[in-house]
């Protein structure tokens, strides 16, 4: 392999070091987390369209369900996103032919509220999912959001509760995880407020939720991104107010190749790995100021590949519309899927830590699964390398060792040129997953001192030079080209007792399952 620095030859090649007593944690199903917001098409043409030909009998899509399935999607968060921050949750529940639609400024869209609380629940609640909700702390506040909760969990006999078994639900739904508002930080949000203000009503209504239902776990809004002005600072103050009531704080991050530098992208990982680290510190040094033993978790609401820089026009340039308009509909490469690759690879290395992540978002808007209207539902790019994580990382994230060369970016400095994560379940099930981020191909040397390692099956995405087109056709034709099953014979070998090489494609994202066994 070059040194992508010198281009000279490097005389060291990578190396991944694995060792089944070194662990970093269990990994979280939760982890495998998705996003619909009320938001363009997510929800109407996306998992809600009832005369689609496989709708069911409560207008949602079932190839959008299958898909999902197929996903590996444990936990869906709703109804926001921006869109949170004006809703008003209570026009949207009880006889449909009632609802009025209202004006949604966070994307300035006519919101119909034909799918509100019910019919969300009751669709993760059929599907299997687990739901992840969000109040509004943007206009709203303690009320609100303490109503919210005892609507859906509440049992009988108090106001809220009983609306809800009024509106045809008896059964408390139960959810468990709770998101504290959306983005407070940013000054696009609706209701944006300063770490103070925010920090102060968060404490209020978290305090007033869980008072209504003690077993719910909560997220207080952590930044929009690093490089908000505020960043560091907010989850400080944030934490202030809210350390002993919270059990995750919020992380949300896009990344996209912007003026063509590839190499940066690719290494938006270790990005995300930096920006992971940097939370956990903030967190860490609250908890310490204050003596706590309690550890604040990461809760990676929202992560993906957004051009957002580049293609999105702004939300204020919107102009107003209604019937579920094509806003955001990211379509992806092989390179876009490369990058997602390597973030379920930061995530992974970050088992103990963040036990909740959503991919942002499920359907049409910045997705995996895309749909037209009346027509197919498809996978984006970006669906293989999520899927195939959330088949087969189970059990614990190990500590795996990467000593490889580094490269320079100019977005993100220095990044090494091959990541890579480990999981090994109680059977001694193996998942390793291993990106090269360089243009060349990369031949790395697994040590496994002490242990057995075998590999059965694997899968890899490399990345594409053609820009990404919309549609079902271009989806499959880049599924044809960049996607494939690792040829197990030829591209792993194993060296004797202790070490195996694994051949990996230039700028390529591979998954291999095996075996992991102490010898
Ligand atoms: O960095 N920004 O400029 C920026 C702007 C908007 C933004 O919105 C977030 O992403 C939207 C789409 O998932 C969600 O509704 C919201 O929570 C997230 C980041």
């Amino acid at each position: 392999m070059a040194d992508p620095r010198t281009d000279a030859p490097a005389t060291d090649r990578p190396r991944v070091t694995l060792h089944p007593d070194f662990r970093r944690g269990t990994v979280d199903r939760r982890l495998f987390g998705s996003f619909v917001e009320h938001l363009g098409r997510a929800v109407y043409t996306g998992v809600y369209e009832p005369g689609h030909p496989t709708a069911d009998q409560f207008g949602f899509r079932k190839d959008v369900a299958e898909l999902t399935h197929e996903l590996g999607v444990s936990m869906v968060r709703y109804p926001g996103g921006n869109f949170v921050s004006n809703y008003v949750w209570e026009d949207a529940v009880g006889p449909v032919e009632q609802r009025k639609p209202f004006l949604d400024l966070a994307w300035r869209t006519v919101e119909p509220n034909l799918v509100g609380t019910d019919e969300f629940l009751q669709w993760a609640e059929r599907e299997g999912i687990e739901p992840m909700m969000a109040v509004n702390l943007g206009t709203r506040g303690v009320d609100a959001a303490a109503a919210l909760v005892e609507y859906c969990n509440g049992e009988a006999g108090t106001r809220w509760a009983d609306l809800r078994i009024a509106n045809g639900r008896e059964k408390p739904y139960g959810v468990k995880l709770w998101c504290l508002g959306n983005e407070m930080d940013g000054p696009w949000q609706i209701g944006h407020k300063d770490a103070h203000e925010y920090g102060k009503l968060a404490a209020e209504a978290g305090k007033a939720m869980k008072l209504v239902d003690p077993s719910i776990s909560l997220v207080v809004c952590g930044s929009s991104s690093m490089q908000m002005p505020t960043f560091g600072e907010w989850e400080r103050t944030v934490l202030s107010y809210t350390y002993d009531l919270v059990d995750h704080v919020s992380m949300h991050a896009y990344y996209e190749e912007l003026e063509g530098d590839r190499a940066s992208f690719l290494a938006s990982g270790t990005a995300m790995d930096r920006f992971i680290d940097r939370v956990v510190a903030s967190a860490d040094a609250v908890g310490a100021q204050r003596r706590s033993d309690k550890k604040i978790t990461i809760s990676f609401d929202e992560w993906n590949v957004w051009y957002l820089q580049s293609r999105f026009p702004g939300e204020q340039n919107l102009p107003i519309q209604r019937d579920a308009p094509r806003i955001i509909e990211d379509v992806y490469s092989g390179l876009d899927a490369v990058v997602v690759g390597d973030l379920l690879v930061t995530l992974l290395n970050h088992a103990d830590r963040v036990p909740v992540a959503c991919l942002a978002q499920l359907v049409n808007v910045i997705a995996p699964i895309m749909t037209e209207p009346g027509g197919e539902a498809w996978r984006q790019p970006t669906f293989h390398p999520f899927a195939t994580t959330a088949r087969l990382a189970r059990g614990t994230a190990l500590d795996v060792r990467v000593d490889a060369p580094s490269y320079t970016t100019k977005q993100h400095g220095e990044a090494p040129v091959v990541s890579a994560a480990a999981t090994v379940d109680d059977d001694g099930a193996l998942a390793l997953f291993l990106t090269n981020r360089s243009a060349e191909p990369v031949e790395v040397d697994l040590a496994h001192v002490g242990a057995s390692l075998s590999v059965t099956e694997g899968w890899r995405m490399v990345a594409d030079h053609e820009p990404a087109v919309h549609g079902p056709e271009h989806a499959a034709k880049v599924e044809r080209e960049c996607w494939s099953q690792v040829d197990v014979a030829s591209d792993v070998a194993a060296r004797g007792a202790g070490s195996t090489t694994v051949r990996l494609a230039p700028e390529s994202w591979t998954a291999l399952s095996g075996t992991f066994a102490r010898a």
